[in-house]
């Protein structure tokens, strides 16, 4: 059994030893020839997996991918060749949403901003825009969920259309990439909808770069009175725009989702179900494979406000240190990429215990999901 890895999923070759023979990959370059003996198939979000890259193999039976999203799949080709396709629901949630807080933190005290009461409208309530939803209403913000897909379920929430969210502070994309069905996220904020935006509200994506049409984008920006921009993701990856970036507050090359736990959420996913796939028992977890943090604990004896709670935030998690390495290295020959293959090791805030003296707090540091003690 030959298990073709994605060389930047992380414990994935001590998780899937036991299994078959591991052989490693480049997950931008792999092509059809490569994979000629392979009988499972472990990506990440940069390999189009479809007829091309498999026409040469005929053996393969499970592909997975250790991400939430699955655009770069064509999965009515895997099930037409009766191919098992698995992937990572919910791995980086939390990931991503940490990113999210951070950079609404960093905003709101660049620009002077009490983030209570602010509005943010979240597009997509699943599972990541969820996790936004928990953290930044806990934060005092207003948030409103938009998911007309989740409006016509018996989902018990409130759901606002998008002209709604179009009025609010910070608007924040977390919907999958699709091209067809009733709500096709393709270019969902084009032209005309870029154009609705004030210099007063703050536009966030960390779903596709392709949710955004990006040319529009840049017209829209070079026009003057421009929205704050927060960019993890963008078209064309890893061949950016790269006339955007001035405009932006915070850029970042795909890393919202990078911590040490969303990643390994991801491989644990992916030996379960291969271990499912071929009737043997998972018996390792990946958790026992993680390090101790390098900062675990702190002590907090005063009451929580916006600058206290940002403080440990970043502790565990500042933004502005992505932003800063990827506009210093973006430049260069595969600057893009390189930063992403040698993130440095990025932590959760729940591997930051807070000894609370004051039982007000634990509310807030618990929902943005901080562990806690008392
Ligand atoms: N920047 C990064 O590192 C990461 C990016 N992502 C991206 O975030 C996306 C969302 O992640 P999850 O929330 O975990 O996925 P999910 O599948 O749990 O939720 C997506 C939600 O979007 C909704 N939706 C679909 N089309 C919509 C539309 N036109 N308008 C409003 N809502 C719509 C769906 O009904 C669903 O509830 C992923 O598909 C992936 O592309 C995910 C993880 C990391
Ligand atoms: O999970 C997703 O969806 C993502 O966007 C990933 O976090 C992106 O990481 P790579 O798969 O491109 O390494």
């Amino acid at each position: 059994m030959k298990i073709y890895l994605d060389s930047n999923i992380p414990y994935a070759e001590k998780m899937f030893a036991g299994l078959g023979e591991i052989v490693l990959f480049e997950g931008r370059s792999v092509t059809a020839d490569d994979l000629v003996d392979a009988d499972v198939l472990l990506v990440r979000s940069i390999t189009k997996v479809n007829q091309a890259l498999l026409s040469k193999n005929e053996r393969l039976q499970f592909v997975g991918t250790a991400t939430i999203g699955t655009d770069h799949v064509d999965q009515a080709y895997l099930a037409d060749r009766g191919i098992k396709f698995t992937s990572a629901p919910g791995c980086n949630k939390k990931s991503v949403a940490q990113y999210v807080v951070s950079a609404v933190l960093v905003h709101a005290e660049k620009h002077l901003i009490n983030l209570q009461g602010k509005s943010v409208g979240i597009v997509g309530a699943g599972n990541t825009g969820s996790a936004v939803f928990h953290k930044l209403t806990a934060l005092g913000m207003k948030c409103h969920l938009c998911d007309p897909i989740l409006a016509n379920t018996d989902d018990p929430r409130t759901f606002v259309d998008l002209n709604k969210i179009m009025e609010c502070d910070f608007i924040s994309l977390h919907v999958p990439l699709t091209r067809d069905g009733e709500y096709p996220t393709h270019h969902l904020f084009d032209q005309q909808r870029l154009r609705q935006l004030s210099q007063d509200q703050v536009l966030i994506n960390t779903a596709r770069g392709e949710v955004i049409d990006n040319q529009a984008l840049l017209q829209r920006v070079e026009s003057g009175s421009q929205p704050s921009l927060i960019l993890d993701v963008w078209e064309n990856e890893p061949n950016i725009e790269m006339a955007l970036l001035p405009y932006t507050e915070i850029a970042t090359p795909h890393i919202a989702g990078y911590s040490l736990e969303g990643k390994a959420n991801g491989t644990e996913v992916l030996y379960r179900a291969l271990c499912q796939h071929l009737g043997k028992e998972a018996k390792l977890k990946v958790s026992s494979l993680l390090p101790q943090a390098v900062v675990d604990n702190i002590r907090v004896n005063s009451p929580l406000n916006q600058s206290l709670v940002k403080s440990l935030v970043h502790l565990v998690y500042d933004v502005r240190r992505d932003d800063h390495i990827f506009r210093m290295g973006i430049a260069s020959p595969d600057g893009f990429d390189n930063m992403r293959k040698h993130y440095r090791e990025r932590r959760e805030f729940s591997t930051l215990t807070v000894s609370l003296d004051l039982q007000q707090n634990d509310h807030l540091l618990a929902a943005l999901g901080f562990s806690i003690k008392h």
